[in-house]
């Protein structure tokens, strides 16, 4: 039973989109794309609601997290019945931006590169590698996972009549800082980083850092202090 959740499931409009998005944090953002996930899962299982318990279960989070979060972005269950899968992850999708498509670029095909080329996951959720740059002239002309790949100096003249929204570096450390000033003067507006160096790119565009040995560190650290 939910105790606390007497409302109707309410969908929001845009404005109550953004300010839902502005009252997220960083954790809490990354709670709803694990509901998301989650919740995509339940859906391909034919499950049509779902209590806060069970999916905060799913996803390792507190029925009370999993609430709050799921009120901050204007949705509340039915007593008794709990979360309508459909409709939730119309509205996680809405705030997260999965309900528009993204144009996402790749630039360095490397090792990690290739492997995200590989990827099927990021089509699902409305992101689509449209194209890939390299200086490598072993990788220029090559295609992966269906993604040309081409000269990174070709950058500029292939991207800034129609600047992607996104992009993807997997270039190393060094090169990074350049690539991402001359991406951002290209128009993106967001840039997924796994080169383990700080960017400091302003606030115009938005920074998303991956970086995995950081991440092996705070599970060692919490492994150590369980
Ligand atoms: N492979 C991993 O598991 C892993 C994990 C965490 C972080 N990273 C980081 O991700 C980045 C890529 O790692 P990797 O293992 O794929 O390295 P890699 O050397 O295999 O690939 C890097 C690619 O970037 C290309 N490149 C270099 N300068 C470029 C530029 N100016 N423009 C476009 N392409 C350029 C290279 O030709 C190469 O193909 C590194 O910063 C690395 O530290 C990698």
């Amino acid at each position: 039973m939910e105790e606390s959740l007497s409302e109707e499931l309410s969908l929001g409009n845009d404005q109550a989109e953004d300010r839902s998005r502005a009252q997220l944090s960083r954790p809490a953002v990354g709670r709803l794309s694990l509901y998301f996930r989650e919740l995509h899962r339940l859906r391909e299982a034919g499950t049509e609601t779902i209590n806060s318990r069970t999916l905060g279960q799913l996803v390792n989070v507190s029925a009370a997290i999993l609430r709050r979060d799921l009120s901050t972005i204007g949705t509340s269950g039915r007593r008794g019945v709990g979360y309508d899968v459909e409709e939730l992850l119309e509205q996680i999708g809405k705030v997260l931006g999965s309900g528009q498509r993204w144009e996402v670029v790749l630039i360095g095909a490397g090792s990690l590169g290739d492997a995200l080329l590989r990827y099927r996951g990021f089509s699902r959720l409305g992101f689509t590698l449209t194209t890939a740059f390299d200086v490598n002239p072993a990788r220029i002309g090559t295609v992966v996972g269906g993604v040309p790949i081409h000269d990174a100096a070709e950058m500029q003249a292939r991207l800034s009549a129609q600047p992607p929204h996104l992009a993807i570096l997997a270039i190393p450390a060094a090169q990074a800082a350049e690539v991402a000033n001359q991406l951002v003067s290209l128009g993106v507006s967001g840039l997924l980083n796994f080169a383990p160096v700080t960017l400091k790119l302003g606030s115009k565009v938005a920074v998303v850092n991956v970086d995995l040995a950081s991440e092996l560190q705070r599970l060692a650290f919490a492994v150590q202090t369980q």
